[in-house]
């Protein structure tokens, strides 16, 4: 990453577990103050501690539900009770459902949109004009390999992250040479939390990669100014080679894959804040 932004601001929503916590910790050793943002108030106070101590740097933690329609607005009045302004944003809090789209409980997608969708649509709405008028800034925005294509039993998630990632290129084309970065990061399957929220899906198969090796290939993606990047050589494949046309065809050979997600329990409770 460029020098000058060794001591700058990053805010990273989904801070509390998974991918957003494993961001929190190499932007911290690379020298970033923080913000964290996730619902898990314990969990990120923790981080925040750890972080502060192994580093020496600032962490703030903002808790905020991201399904809130005013979560943006919370989130840019608390920087602002705090004298913060945000340098590098990642928008990363998210969580799946799956399933038969008429079998998934009323509501839940519209939660699952707002927290993948429309709160990141929100935060860099916010924060991205500060970082055009500092003439510096990035946006890293979580996108998926679910992205690349439409995914039978996971309609809403695979669309939300198609939205995610063409969002992102174009707004990395609004951008180029204003000084602000936008990179969509799109992980295959990852070892997080992310399997116990939305049930037992692991079982769509594929070897899951380390949270630490997903984010250690944004950051270097990020370093490169590059529009996105896909994590592990098999996945970077798999996003790549697999035909985009005939149209039809590339979904009912996504079908083969997701639909042995029919076959696997749904969680309880789904997406409750993570326990401490
Ligand atoms: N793991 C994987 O295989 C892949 C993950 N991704 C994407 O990576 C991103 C991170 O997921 P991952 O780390 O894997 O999953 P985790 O379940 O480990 O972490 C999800 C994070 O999102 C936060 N979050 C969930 N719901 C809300 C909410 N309503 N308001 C605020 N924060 C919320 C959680 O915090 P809390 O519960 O405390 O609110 C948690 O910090 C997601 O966008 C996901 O779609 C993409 C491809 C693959
Ligand atoms: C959960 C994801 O988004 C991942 N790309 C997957 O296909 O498992």
């Amino acid at each position: 990453m460029e020098n000058h932004e060794q001591t700058r601001t990053a805010l990273v929503t989904g801070a509390s577990a998974g991918l957003g916590a494993e961001f929190a910790t190499q932007l911290a050793e690379r020298g970033h103050n923080l913000v964290l943002v996730a619902r898990s108030a314990d969990r990120l106070q923790r981080h925040a501690e750890q972080l502060r101590a192994a580093h020496g740097i600032r962490v703030e933690v903002i808790v905020q539900d991201l399904t809130a329609p005013d979560a943006t607005a919370r989130i840019s009045a608390d920087l602002a009770a705090a004298g913060l302004t945000v340098d590098v944003l990642v928008n990363n809090a998210g969580f799946g459902t799956a399933g038969r789209f008429e079998e998934i409980p009323d509501g839940r997608d519209q939660e699952q949109l707002m927290v993948n969708v429309v709160a990141l649509v929100g935060l860099t709405r916010a924060l991205v004009p500060g970082m055009l008028a500092r003439g510096h800034g990035s946006v890293i925005n979580v996108a998926s390999t679910a992205g690349f294509q439409p995914s039978p039993y996971f309609a809403t998630y695979s669309a939300g992250k198609t939205f995610v990632l063409n969002f992102s290129l174009a707004l990395r084309s609004e951008y180029r040479g204003r000084g602000v970065r936008v990179l969509a990061l799109c992980p295959g399957p990852t070892q997080t939390s992310f399997f116990d929220t939305v049930g037992e899906r692991a079982a769509l198969g594929g070897k899951m990669m380390a949270a630490h090796a997903v984010v250690r290939a944004a950051l270097v993606a990020l370093d490169r100014d590059r529009a996105y990047v896909v994590p592990g050589l098999g996945n970077s494949l798999n996003a790549h080679l697999t035909p985009r046309r005939p149209r039809r065809l590339v979904t009912a050979i996504a079908k083969l894959v997701t639909r042995s997600v029919l076959d696997t329990p749904a969680p309880a409770e789904p997406n409750q804040p993570q326990a401490a």
